[in-house]
C-alpha cells in the first residue's frame, strides 16, 4: 500500500456522547420511578442525599477560585446564573486561535479496545516506549488477534446498552505476514527504523504491582498509585480474593460498558482522598471531625459536577435492542447495579459505604454522560510515517525500504490516536451554544490527556465562553433533539433565528 499524502487530520475533542447516537427521544428523562435493588440506597439515604446535593454557592465559588489559582488558569473564571447554573467567563481578551484552557482531567480512562492499538501512560496518556515499540506491539497483537477480535467485536454491537463505550480505534485482528521475530525485535528495541530518533518517546515505567498499567515516568506511576490505582491494582501483591473480584469487575466493564472503569476511578479517587484527609487530621490531632464530613470533603471535586442518574439521562434510541424505553432504562439500572456489586466485592470500604450505593454510582456515570469530553491524543506513529513520506526523494526511497512493510501491515491503523473519555473539572463548567466562541481541540503539540479549549473567534473580557455539545451544523430540529438529552432547549441567537424561520 502506498502512503497517501493527506493533510493532518484536525483533532477535535468531541463531547463524550455526541455523534455516536441517532437523533434521540427523551420522554422519560429525569423521572425515575424505578425501585432501587440496592440496600445501601435505603440504609444511607440521608448521607447519599448530602453527597448528591448541589453544593452551596459559596462553597462552589471557593472551590473553583482555589482550583483556578492553583492551576494558574487566571484567564478564566466560573460564573453562576439562575438560568444555566455554572458557566465559564473570560477574565481577559482572547484572539482567535488562542488557547483558553488546558484542563487536567479529574478522572478518565483510555477505552479498553484502544489499549490494543496505542500504548500510553495510564496517568497522563502520553504515548510511551518508542515508535518501534508502538508499531511492533500493535502488529504483534494483531497477529495473535483472532481471540482479541472476538472480544472487540462484542463491544461494538448495537445491542450495547448505554452510549458511553467508544468503539473507534478498534484493532480488527487483521493478519499480517511479518515474522514474529521481527515484531519481537521491534518491541525489544533490537530493530531500529530510520529517523525514529527524531520521534523519541518516554521510556516505559511498569506499575509496581500489575502488568496492566504502564507509565511515562516514575512520577506519573506514583501519582496514579496515590490517586486511583492502589485500590484497583490486580497485581500479585494484591490479596487473591480481591484480585479475582477486580478481574471480574474489569471483565464485566469490558464486556458491557467501559465507562464503569472510569466510575471505579472516581470512587477510588474519593476513598484515597478520604484516607489521606483522615491521616492528616489524626496527625494534627483534629479528632472532632466526623468520618462523614471528611468523606464529604474528599468527594468535593466530584460533587461539583452537574449530575443526573445515568438511566434517566442517557440518550434513548428506538433501535436499542428493540426494547421499549422503560425496559431500556431498567436495563441500564440493572447493568450499573451488577457492575457496582462486582466493584464492591473488590474494594468495599465501610467508612466510605455511601459511595457504594447505586444512587451515587448511577449519578457518577450520569455525570460522565452529561459532562465528559473525548480523551484524544494523536499518534506519533502517524507523525513518523508522514515525516518519512515527506523526505526528499532519494532519502525517502531508502527509508521506505525499511518502513514500507510495517506501513503496509498497519494500513490505516497507523493513524489511530489514543482514545478514551474523561471528566475535566473546568471544561465541564462550559455551557453550550450552537454558535460557540470556543471548541475543544488538540493541536500538534498537545501530546497528553489534557482537555484543550481554543478560541474560535476574538473573545472579550467578561464574555461567556461556550462550546458546542453537538454538531452545530445540524438542522435546528435535530440540534434541539440532541440537546434534549442534556435537559435543556437551546435559546442561542442561531436557534432563535432558525426557530422563527
Ligand atoms: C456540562 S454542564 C455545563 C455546566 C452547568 N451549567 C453546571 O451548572 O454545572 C451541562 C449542563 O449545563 C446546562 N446547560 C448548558 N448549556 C446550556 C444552555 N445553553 N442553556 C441552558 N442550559 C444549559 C444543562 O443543564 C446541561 O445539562
Amino acid at each position: 500500500m502506498a502512503w497517501i499524502k493527506t493533510p493532518k487530520p484536525r483533532r477535535r475533542q468531541r463531547r463524550h456522547n455526541q455523534p455516536q447516537q441517532a437523533p434521540t427521544h427523551t420522554g422519560g428523562m429525569g423521572r425515575s420511578s424505578r425501585a432501587s435493588p440496592c440496600d445501601m440506597d435505603r440504609e444511607f439515604a440521608p448521607e447519599i442525599a448530602q453527597l448528591l446535593a448541589t453544593p452551596p454557592l459559596q462553597s462552589a465559588k471557593k472551590y473553583y477560585d482555589e482550583l483556578i489559582q492553583s492551576k494558574k488558569h487566571d484567564a478564566i473564571r466560573v460564573n453562576y446564573n439562575s438560568e444555566h447554573g455554572k458557566g465559564i467567563c473570560a477574565s481577559k481578551d482572547f484572539a482567535e486561535g488562542d488557547v483558553i484552557l488546558k484542563d487536567q482531567m479529574l478522572v478518565g480512562a483510555q477505552h479498553s479496545l484502544n489499549k490494543i492499538d496505542c500504548a500510553v501512560c495510564s496517568y497522563c496518556f502520553r504515548f510511551i516506549g518508542s515508535i518501534e515499540f508502538q508499531i511492533g506491539r500493535r502488529l504483534y497483537l494483531q497477529s495473535i488477534g483472532s481471540s482479541i477480535s472476538c472480544t472487540t467485536e462484542r463491544h461494538c454491537h448495537g445491542s450495547d446498552v448505554g452510549s458511553s463505550t467508544g468503539c473507534s480505534g478498534v484493532t480488527k485482528g487483521k493478519s499480517n505476514t511479518l515474522p514474529q521475530e521481527v515484531l519481537e525485535s521491534l518491541i525489544n528495541g533490537d530493530h531500529s527504523l530510520p529517523f525514529s530518533d527524531l520521534f523519541t518517546l518516554p521510556k516505559v515505567v511498569a506499575c509496581r504491582g500489575c502488568e496492566e498499567e504502564h507509565y511515562c515516568s516514575q512520577s506519573c506511576a506514583d501519582s496514579d498509585w496515590e490517586t486511583y490505582h492502589s485500590l484497583l491494582c490486580a497485581g500479585s501483591n494484591t490479596e487473591p480474593s480481591r484480585r479475582s473480584a477486580l478481574h471480574k469487575f474489569v471483565e464485566h466493564a469490558n464486556d458491557t460498558n467501559d465507562i464503569f472503569l472510569v466510575a471505579a476511578k472516581a470512587i477510588t479517587f474519593t476513598i484515597l482522598r478520604y484516607k489521606k484527609l483522615k491521616r492528616q487530621h489524626e496527625f494534627q490531632n483534629k479528632l472532632d471531625e466526623s468520618n462523614f464530613s471528611l468523606l464529604m470533603e474528599a468527594w468535593k471535586p466530584l460533587s461539583m459536577g452537574f449530575k443526573k442518574r445515568w438511566w434517566d439521562c442517557v440518550a434513548w434510541t428506538e433501535d436499542v435492542d428493540s426494547c421499549d424505553e422503560d425496559s431500556f432504562r431498567q436495563e441500564l439500572m440493572d447493568l450499573a447495579f451488577t457492575s457496582l456489586q462486582l466493584l464492591k466485592d473488590a474494594i468495599y470500604d465501610a467508612e466510605c459505604a455511601p459511595l457504594f450505593s447505586l444512587e451515587v454510582y448511577g449519578h457518577i456515570v450520569g455525570m460522565f454522560e452529561l459532562n465528559n469530553l473525548d480523551l484524544v491524543v494523536a499518534s506519533p506513529v502517524e507523525d513518523y510515517f508522514m515525516y518519512i513520506d515527506e523526505l526528499p526523494d532519494n532519502e525517502k526511497e531508502e527509508a521506505e525500504k525499511a518502513t514500507m512493510p510495517f506501513l503496509d501491515a498497519l494500513g490505516d491503523d497507523c493513524s489511530i490516536p489514543c482514545e478514551g473519555t474523561a471528566f475535566f473539572p473546568l471544561q465541564s463548567c462550559m455551557n453550550h451554544s450552537c454558535c460557540p466562541n470556543a471548541k475543544a481541540f488538540k493541536r500538534d503539540e498537545d501530546n497528553d490527556g489534557h482537555g484543550v479549549i481554543i478560541a474560535l473567534e476574538p473573545i472579550s473580557k467578561d464574555d461567556e465562553i461556550t462550546i458546542s455539545y453537538i454538531d452545530e451544523d445540524l438542522p435546528y430540529v435535530e440540534r434541539q433533539a440532541l440537546l434534549a438529552d442534556y435537559g435543556f432547549t437551546c435559546a442561542c441567537l442561531k436557534c432563535q433565528e432558525e426557530k422563527l424561520n
